[in-house]
């Protein structure tokens, strides 16, 4: 992926206050997602992929660091973001199309009512659900609610898709019928997206870069880029190349879980950020990322 960055998470922090005391999520953060490329995060459960996600929807503010779109810093929720999430929560008093059509009834599209409904009608049909705009959600599946998601996510046209875990809930075959709806859409719609996904196989046939999150406090360990040629059709997960980059993937996991030691061999970090942003804090004694992992 060589197109600049249109998303840039520069060197954050984020510290929570619980009950219990502080909490640090994310130390020294940071990482590039390029225009129209498709950037997965993996990781260890509870080392803040979430809380990365709130950080780029602009829902919550970096404690420090900053995250910029489009050169612009992110200081609270934007219209140009769109988010798709494990649980569809679709409105049940509204039809299916008038749930993908209420992004355009909150933020201002300068669409007439007919060509807000014509927009929510293409994707529903980009995601094989014509016929089904009239029905109400609990009459729909899992998976088809989870693509009607997908179409009111995307029904305003924003410029980054944050995608977490939205596949999670499904059954495997289900899973993969939205893998490939996935690639469909992405191949008609312009948009950048950030994957929060625990499914290394999805990642690699989604996402053509794959950040792995060290354990927390998390910093970008590792980055894997996926090949233009890499796994695309469903078979193409089952090829040597696709083994080879899912058994690095594993054992940079391992890695983050401290299961398994830093490799330095295998270690690749994420590519430095160009300027530091003000304020990096100075890390807590012992949170200090080994050299091997550090982004
Ligand atoms: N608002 C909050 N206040 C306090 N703690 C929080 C808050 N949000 C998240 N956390 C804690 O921060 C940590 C990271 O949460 P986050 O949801 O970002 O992790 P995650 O990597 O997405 O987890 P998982 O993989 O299990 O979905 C967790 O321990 C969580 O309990």
């Amino acid at each position: 992926m060589s197109a600049e960055a249109l998303i840039e998470i520069r060197h954050v922090s984020h510290t929570f206050d619980t009950a219990s005391g502080p909490l640090q999520v994310l130390n020294d953060l940071s990482l590039d997602v390029p225009e129209g490329g498709f950037v997965a995060v993996v990781g260890p459960s509870g080392c803040g992929k979430s809380t990365l996600t709130r950080l780029i929807s602009g829902l919550m503010r970096p404690q420090f660091g900053e995250v910029r779109i489009a050169g612009e810093r992110v200081k609270g929720p934007r219209s140009s973001v769109g988010m798709a999430f494990q649980n569809p929560v679709l409105l049940e008093w509204r039809s299916i199309l008038r749930n993908v059509m209420l992004p355009l009834e909150i933020v201002r599209s300068g669409l007439s009512r007919k060509e807000q409904e014509d927009r929510a009608r293409f994707l529903l049909s980009l995601v094989g659900l014509e016929g089904f705009e009239d029905k109400r959600p609990s009459e729909l599946s899992g998976g088809m609610r989870q693509r009607a998601s997908l179409c009111r996510a995307l029904v305003h046209k924003p410029d980054v898709l944050i995608l977490d875990e939205p596949f999670g809930a499904l059954d495997a075959f289900t899973r993969e019928d939205l893998w490939q709806t996935m690639h469909k859409v992405k191949a008609e719609e312009p948009f950048t997206a950030v994957l929060i996904t625990h499914d290394l196989r999805e990642s690699i046939f989604l996402a053509d870069r794959v950040v792995v999150l060290s354990g927390r406090p998390a910093h970008a360990q590792y980055v894997l880029d996926v090949p233009r040629e890499g796994p695309r059709t469903l078979d193409d997960l089952y090829t040597p190349r696709a083994a080879e980059m899912l058994a690095i993937l594993r054992h940079q996991i391992e890695i983050a879980q401290g299961r398994a030691p830093a490799d330095e061999a295998s270690a690749r970090p994420a590519p430095p950020p160009p300027a530091p942003a003000p304020s990096p804090p100075a890390p807590a004694p012992g949170e200090r990322a080994t050299p091997e992992t550090q982004a």
